[in-house]
């Protein structure tokens, strides 16, 4: 077995004790400001229910493709559904996998030129006829990893010494979720990019993997690897979280390097951010936080927004160029 090399939280700990409360919350802290990554186990989420979302997974992109391109991305305004390989650009380059998105179920707005562009992500998802079953399996799935990252991040608000409602009116209204179904087909001998170098643009991001490793993350000692650890979820901080703490935690680079030939491996990555509408607290750290928080990243390539469905857009504009040409052509100038 692979020795880890990222830190496992057991979040159970906080629900017990104040002991072992304290426990977890030091160890967050330091896996939050350290690495940025780490596992979470005790989540109360059954492996049985994780294999059944990866068999959906396995399932979805074994289908025809007629029937996966009947729930195409391109067809959604909301940047919902199916994605095929090479369809999506991560730092300009074009990345290994196929997935499949969903986001909350909602009605699409009536948009004018009065409105943000952002609020065009608010909408409907693509289910496959082929598959009845999924839409329940992925909106309840959705539900649950939602209700985890809720607990996880009001415990990072206890780590910057917040009350543990710091974020609550950010999330009023419904936090934003996006989780997606990815598959990295096998490549040939030279290591692809499965998914090139990012960071995730929300407060947090949850992670399911199957048995195959190709998940990296960049520490102080360059890239080291995210091995699967059965029943975990890999999680990471987002651009958000960045930004709230004013740079103290930072949302980590991470990619994913392709499985070699004859392997594929499968993922479910599950994106929180704040309600679409909101614009993202700056803490008001004590001193000792404070001193070590030296602002946000600054990258002229990667601008971060405190507004926070300004910030999601940009992601998704920049992963989806088809879409963002037929959907949102008088922003593609820009972005
Ligand atoms: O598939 C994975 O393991 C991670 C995917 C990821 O980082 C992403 O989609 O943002
Ligand atoms: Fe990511």
């Amino acid at each position: 077995m692979t020795s880890l090399q990222l830190p496992v939280l057991d979040i159970s700990l906080l629900h017990g004790n104040a002991v072992s409360r304290q426990h977890f919350l030091q160890q967050l802290a330091v896996a939050a400001r350290d690495i940025g990554f780490f596992y979470l186990t005790g989540h109360g989420i059954s492996t049985g229910q994780q294999q059944q979302i990866l068999q959906l997974a396995r399932q979805f992109f074994a289908l025809p493709e007629p029937e996966k391109q009947a729930v195409s991305m391109v067809n959604s305004a909301h940047f919902r559904g199916y994605t095929q390989v090479g369809g999506e650009l991560t730092q300009g380059r074009v990345d290994q996998r196929e997935q499949f998105d969903i986001m909350r179920e909602q009605t699409a707005l009536a948009l004018n030129s009065a409105m943000p562009a952002w609020q065009g992500l608010v909408g409907p998802n693509q289910w496959p006829a082929a598959l009845p079953l999924m839409q329940t399996a992925l909106l309840q799935w959705q539900q649950q990893l939602s209700e985890l990252s809720v607990t996880l991040l009001s415990a990072f608000a206890q780590v910057l010494q917040q009350p543990a409602t710091a974020f609550a009116n950010t999330l009023q209204d419904g936090a934003y979720t996006h989780m997606k179904l990815i598959r990295y087909p096998g490549t040939s001998a030279v290591a692809q990019q499965g998914v090139g170098a990012h960071k995730d643009p929300g407060y947090l991001t949850l992670v399911l993997q199957d048995q195959h490793s190709g998940l990296e993350v960049l520490t102080d000692n360059g890239w080291v690897d995210a091995a699967p650890l059965a029943g975990a979820f890999v999680v990471n901080i987002g651009e958000l979280l960045e930004l709230a703490s004013n740079g103290y935690l930072k949302a980590t680079l991470h990619r994913v390097v392709s499985p070699p030939k004859g392997i594929e491996r499968f993922s479910c990555a599950f994106f929180m951010a704040a309600q679409l509408d909101a614009t993202v607290p700056l803490l008001n750290l004590p001193a000792e936080l404070a001193a070590q928080a030296k602002g946000p990243a600054s990258d002229p390539n990667n601008p971060l927004f405190y507004q926070v469905g300004e910030n999601v857009l940009k992601g998704r504009l920049r992963s989806h160029p088809d879409v963002a040409r037929k959907h949102y052509a008088a922003l593609t100038q820009v972005v």
